[in-house]
């Protein structure tokens, strides 16, 4: 999937990725397509001055920002900054475009890479230096339209992870210290990886409110020609998520790849026997892979001659492909042939009359079978406490917790200073839109104080 580069951070994508990265390109950019998304392409460079514009929006990250600050031999006269998100780089231009309310909704979605000089443990798709995303940046005349979309573009994020990547995920709200400073609220979709027992953001989407109308002075004429400032969202998710996939559903012969996101979805292989019919064999396989390609499905052909069938079948079940098709003389002769699946490894001969049919309800219950086994296991790690000691063991044990809190931020960073250590501080992940039921009385595990709401708590990547 990758190839590792002599720049530390930095990975080469190669094709198994690349496609898997192209499958939910497909599906998202036609989902906000239908949302009248418009596709746009904003410099990779911002000047200095203009990066700076709104202090709050990059004082912490100043460190992860990188520079040019040469060309050839000579300096320029002003450094300039890769792109690590595009607010600054597009918004005075919304600032120029948007005059009267005819002008709005804007919907500006770009698909690129960004650079964020990041200095913790880089690890492929999860945390690299330049990773590759869409940025969406949405402009309405009133706060209903804003607080309406950034559901939407949530639920979308949540269909390409449980709908493609077979990924459970969490929505729910970030907290006032964990959103995006610049903005007004931040939704987000949370995964977890039961093996690390550490939460991970999957996707994002803000509501910027009118804060960065007001620093980059977007304002437009309604219709009783009065000024206002506008209502703004953000929202992206990267080349991570496919990282989330690999840890989620991986098992130790390898990948295991979730169906529609599987660049070859069936692999076809020819399995000779010494005196048998090797050219019809071959030719049965070949038909397999035609009819199959016909039909929609992702299929190939592995006839390497210089490779055993046995070598091939690890080959493919490392590289995660979810069907493997064997043909040989016997399969041949009952005009059948025996597919093997690699979720469960489970093996059936089919009639080659039905292999389109049974292959999709294959697939189909490849892709059912790992969200479920998914959400199972990462249920199976959530934990409702209810005291601090109770916090800790959960803590220790790797679990997703959900706690009672007073919402205060004094606590949340409390709780951080005191689970302080190597393997990273305890902080809140989201607050889950599906709030179970709070009994009047509950205090904060942390605080003592009045209980709030009902938040995910844990170490995170
Ligand atoms: O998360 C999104 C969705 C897509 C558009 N951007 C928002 C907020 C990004 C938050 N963020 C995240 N990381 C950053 C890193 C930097 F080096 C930097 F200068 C700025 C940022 C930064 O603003
Ligand atoms: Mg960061």
């Amino acid at each position: 999937m990758i190839e590792y580069y002599d720049i530390s951070g930095c990975y080469i994508l190669r094709p198994w990725a690349m496609e898997i990265w192209e499958l939910l390109k497909e599906f998202f950019d036609a989902e906000i397509k239908k949302l009248k998304l418009k596709p746009y392409y904003f410099p990779l460079f911002v000047t200095e001055n203009v990066l700076q514009k709104e202090k709050d929006h990059i004082e912490g990250f100043a460190p992860e920002v990188a520079w040019v600050t040469k060309s050839g031999k000579s300096d320029l006269e002003a450094p300039i900054a890769i792109r690590p998100t595009s607010e600054t780089v597009m918004y005075p231009y919304f600032s120029k475009w948007i005059r009267s309310h005819r002008d709005l909704p804007l919907k500006c979605n770009q698909w690129c890479n960004v650079v964020r000089w990041e200095f913790s443990n880089p690890t492929p798709f999860i945390r690299s230096r330049e990773f590759l995303w869409q940025e969406g940046h949405t402009v309405f005349a009133t706060k209903e339209e804003a607080d309406e979309e950034v559901l939407q573009i949530l639920e979308l994020y949540r269909r390409i992870y449980e709908e493609f990547l077979a990924v459970p995920v969490s929505k729910g709200r970030k907290s006032e210290m964990e959103k995006f400073a610049g903005g007004l609220y931040t939704t987000s979709v949370e995964a977890f990886i039961p093996n690390t027992g550490r939460g991970i953001q999957g996707a994002t989407s803000h509501c910027l409110g009118q804060n960065f109308a007001k620093m980059f002075d977007i304002t437009f004429e309604n219709e009783k020609g009065e000024r206002s400032m506008v209502w703004q969202n953000s929202w992206a998710y990267t080349t991570r998520s496919i990282g989330v996939m690999i840890m989620t559903h991986g098992d130790d012969k390898g990948l295991v790849l979730p169906p529609k996101v599987a660049p070859i979805q069936v692999i076809v292989i020819p399995v000779p026997f010494k005196d048998a019919d090797t050219t019809a064999i071959k030719g049965a396989c070949e038909s397999a892979v035609y009819t199959l390609n016909e039909a929609g499905i992702r299929a190939d052909l592995d006839a390497r001659e210089n490779y055993s069938p046995g070598w091939k079948y690890s080959q493919w079940e490392m590289k995660g492909v979810p069907l493997r098709i064997e043909i040989g003389p016997k399969d041949l002769a009952n005009k059948q042939v025996r597919i093997v699946r690699r979720d469960n490894g489970t093996k059936v001969d089919i009639p080659s009359t039905d292999l389109v049919e049974q292959v999709r309800v294959l697939l189909d219950g490849i892709q059912a079978n790992l969200l479920e086994t998914a959400k199972a296991k990462r249920d199976a790690c959530i934990v409702s406490i209810s005291t601090w000691d109770e916090f800790i063991a959960a803590l220790n044990d790797k679990k997703l917790i959900l706690a009672p809190w007073c919402d205060e931020e004094e606590v949340e960073k409390d709780v951080k200073a005191r689970t302080k250590g190597e393997l990273g501080a305890a902080k809140t992940l989201c607050t889950p839109f599906d709030q179970p039921d709070l009994p009047s009385g509950t205090v904060c595990f942390a605080s003592g104080k009045p209980a709030q709401k009902w938040s995910f708590w844990g170490r995170s990547y």
